[in-house]
């Protein structure tokens, strides 16, 4: 990539941004963020991704006071402790427990979900949350994948297949379960590199984090055909939180940083408000049986036009099966 193309990637994510957060700061001056109104879900079980911090943990919150037993899936076992425990206090629920996957490596996404078919548990609800944010420089994951494609996209293209079956039988006509993947509105300037998907020719923080968030659009609509074709009883969404007040922009520029310091509280979301899409997304009954949609706060949105381009989804699809070494459910075979 070349420095004019990742200086453009850059002024388009921040317009993004910018975009977001004036909408935002309208929504919060004609009265808040819209509550998903949710029914108890006792005997049910979700698992949330980066469910330590952040809207992971304010996702994981609301789950468990909604009677679900939450399973944080995290890569940080001191934080994952941490949140077990003060969830478990906070909320009243016994039922919050933390499991170690980090999504950087392969083999620990297999071993998180052998290690919890063992115990054969049903998913209602998956929730694809974990993210890394414009990672200065290029990093790889264990397996040599770029950090954001690796961590954000394909980690949990993994670990939504190794669990499809298990949700499959969880989910029943009339009770989807639901696997909810977090994007992002920086996938509308994104773009799909699929010959460099790695970003090795030329690096950029934005590109590959925007890349990484359209995938996971891209993903959801393929894995909702999929599902559709099967007649399964699974919903795959995706839910963009808006703009919100994490450790999420540890890497951005000093200037986003100290807006987000001195004027977060107005202009940016609480994690709780960022964090009511995905459960919007994970149980409100009025999507029961509605896949393939794009959430913005408790509203359908439209996503990029690319991203309902069939051929490119397909394409998508077989890449990530290849480089995660999986079956296409499709096809029960790992594609040439
Ligand atoms: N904060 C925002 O404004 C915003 C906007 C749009 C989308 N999002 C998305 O929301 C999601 C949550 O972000 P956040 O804002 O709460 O950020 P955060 O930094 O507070 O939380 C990110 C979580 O991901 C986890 N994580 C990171 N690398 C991991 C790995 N290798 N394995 C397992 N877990 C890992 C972290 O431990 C943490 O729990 C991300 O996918 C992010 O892209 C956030």
């Amino acid at each position: 990539m070349s420095p004019w193309s990742a200086a453009r990637a850059a002024l388009r994510v921040y317009a993004a941004g910018a975009a977001v957060i004036l909408a935002q700061l309208l929504r919060r001056l004609l009265g808040g963020f819209a509550e998903p109104v949710c029914a108890r879900q006792p005997g049910r079980v979700a698992i949330v991704t980066g469910g330590t911090e952040g809207i992971g943990l304010a996702t994981c919150r609301r789950l468990a006071l909604l009677g679900m037993r939450v399973i944080i899936a995290g890569n940080d076992v001191t934080k994952g402790h941490q949140a077990e425990r003060s969830l478990r206090a906070e909320t009243g629920n016994p039922e919050v427990e933390f499991s170690y996957c980090d999504l950087a490596s392969m083999r620990s996404i297999r071993e998180f979900v052998l290690k919890f078919k063992e115990r054969n548990l049903p998913v209602h609800v998956l929730v694809n949350n974990a993210g890394v944010m414009m990672v200065p420089e290029r990093q790889e994951t264990a397996d040599g994948f770029e950090q954001h494609f690796g961590v954000n996209y394909l980690g949990h293209f993994l670990l939504t297949l190794l669990l499809l079956d298990t949700l499959e039988r969880s989910g029943r006509p009339g009770a989807h379960a639901r696997v909810v993947s977090v994007s992002s509105a920086t996938h509308y300037v994104g773009e799909l590199a699929l010959d460099d998907l790695q970003s090795r020719n030329g690096y950029s923080p934005h590109a590959a984090y925007a890349q990484s968030k359209l995938a996971l659009v891209l993903f959801t609509y393929h894995l909702q055909a999929l599902l559709d074709a099967r007649g399964s009883p699974v919903s795959a969404l995706v839910a963009d939180p808006g703009v919100v007040d994490t450790a999420l922009y540890r890497h951005v520029f000093w200037g986003t940083r100290l807006v987000q310091k001195l004027l977060g509280r107005w202009l940016f979301k609480t994690p709780d408000e960022g964090a009511r899409t995905s459960v919007f997304a994970a149980l409100a009954p009025e999507l029961e049986g509605a896949g393939g949609r794009y959430l913005y706060g408790v509203r359908e949105a439209r996503s990029l036009a690319l991203t309902y381009d069939r051929q490119l989804q397909r394409a998508l699809w077989a890449q990530s099966c290849r480089l995660a070494r999986v079956r296409d459910p499709a096809t029960d075979s790992i594609p040439e």
